[in-house]
């Protein structure tokens, strides 16, 4: 049999063999975490306080009997993809630890990433990735629209379990990020009394910023299926609404997560409802998102903004924008100048100043 002429050795075709299964099997990795969360296997293992045995696990996780070797087969894979440690006890038998990473994965932890986990592998989401290529041939919007008829959003307003599940990723995702946020960027919030945090979800960044700074008012703009029945307090109010329609007025505007949702189009029709907002066009607008540098950066790091911009652009028709994109917005929304500040990983703070 001739082999393809770009391999040219059997080594070179084992390699590019093994490089094409593991890319065709990747999305395994992503269904034994889901499942690893929704089993509870991080909490599992917290609540014994030491490493743990197979059989222990089996027995806290209450799964039929007969499936403990599924379950050691399922631990191998997540201990290779480093979720969980193998470490050998005194009697020589090798038990489970926790890493870094599933500590980050702990359900009730205040800064956990479990929830945000089971929302980007719950089925409604992974299910419009299946429609990427039918996507492609027809005229719809999005991948998202092509599965499902209508937008994300119009999509959450009918599916309430999808609703309650999204808002709640993002919900955590605000208290890890909002809690390194006003750590770290105090001077952003210096001279303001008044914000507003455009499409702010449940309110989680606008309690860590007013907890940090209880000088500060903040309002929360969302969609009423986000915010309707919310209780605010005193620094805290929630507003139902479209932010294609309206922001209310503040000496700045936040949009944290918001912009790498829409198209160029669209972002500057914000941009534009955000502009107007900050007392007559001179306050600033804080954006809190990725800026992509696919030069400078190492390899898994460009991996993670080629991912979140093939979400983007799945599930809403947006993208991760670099430095230069950003720029471009900003100037064609009539802003004059911009200051970024990384953040947390990939994330950075943008100030656009009018
Ligand atoms: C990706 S989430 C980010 C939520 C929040 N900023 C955060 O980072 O946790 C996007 C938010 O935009 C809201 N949204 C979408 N369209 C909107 C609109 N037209 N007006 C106001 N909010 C909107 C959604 O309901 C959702 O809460
Ligand atoms: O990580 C995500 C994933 C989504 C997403 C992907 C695919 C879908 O069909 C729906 C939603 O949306 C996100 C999002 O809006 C965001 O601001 C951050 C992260 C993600």
């Amino acid at each position: 049999m001739a082999f393809p002429s770009a391999v040219d050795s059997s080594q070179e075709l084992l390699n590019a063999q093994s490089h094409v299964w593991n890319l065709t099997f990747s999305f395994i990795n992503s269904m034994c975490l889901k499942s690893a969360l929704q089993l509870g296997i991080p909490d599992a293992i917290h609540k014994h306080n030491k490493p743990i045995t197979l059989s222990e696990l089996a027995d806290a996780l209450s799964i039929t009997k007969s499936k403990s070797h599924a379950l050691f087969r399922l631990m191998r894979v997540l201990v290779h993809s480093k979720i969980f440690d193998k470490v050998k006890t005194g009697e020589e038998e090798e038990a489970y630890a926790l890493t870094g990473t599933s500590r980050l994965l702990l359900r009730d932890e205040p800064l956990s990433f479990a929830h945000f986990a089971l929302t980007t592998t719950d089925r409604v989401a992974v299910d419009t990735y299946h429609c990427m290529t039918e996507w492609f041939r027809d005229e719809c919007p999005t991948p998202f629209e092509t599965k499902y008829g209508r937008d994300v959003w119009e999509f959450g307003a009918d599916d309430g379990k999808w609703n309650q599940l999204f808002n709640k990723g993002m919900t955590r995702d605000s208290e890890l990020v909002g809690s390194i946020f006003v750590r770290e960027c105090k001077h952003v919030f210096e001279g303001l009394e008044i914000v507003v945090d455009v499409a702010g979800g449940s309110g989680a960044l606008a309690k860590a910023i007013t907890a940090a700074f209880p000088g500060l008012r903040c309002v929360v703009l969302d969609l009423p299926q986000v915010v309707d029945g919310l209780q605010g307090s005193e620094n805290v109010s929630f507003v139902s609404g479209d932010m294609f329609k309206f922001v209310p007025p503040a000496d700045a505007v936040i949009l944290k997560w918001i912009l790498h949702d829409w198209s160029d189009e669209d972002c500057l029709k914000i941009l534009e409802k955000c502009k107007e907002a900050t007392v007559g066009g001179s306050g600033k607008v804080i954006i809190l998102d990725m800026v992509v540098d696919c030069e400078k950066q190492e390899h898994k790091a460009i991996e993670t903004q080629l991912f979140f911009d093939m979400a983007m652009m799945v599930g809403h028709g947006g993208k991760e924008r670099t430095e230069k994109e950003w720029a471009n917005l900003f100037s064609k929304a009539g802003f004059q100048n911009y200051n970024i500040t990384p953040l947390l990983g990939l994330r950075s703070v943008i100030e656009v100043f009018p």
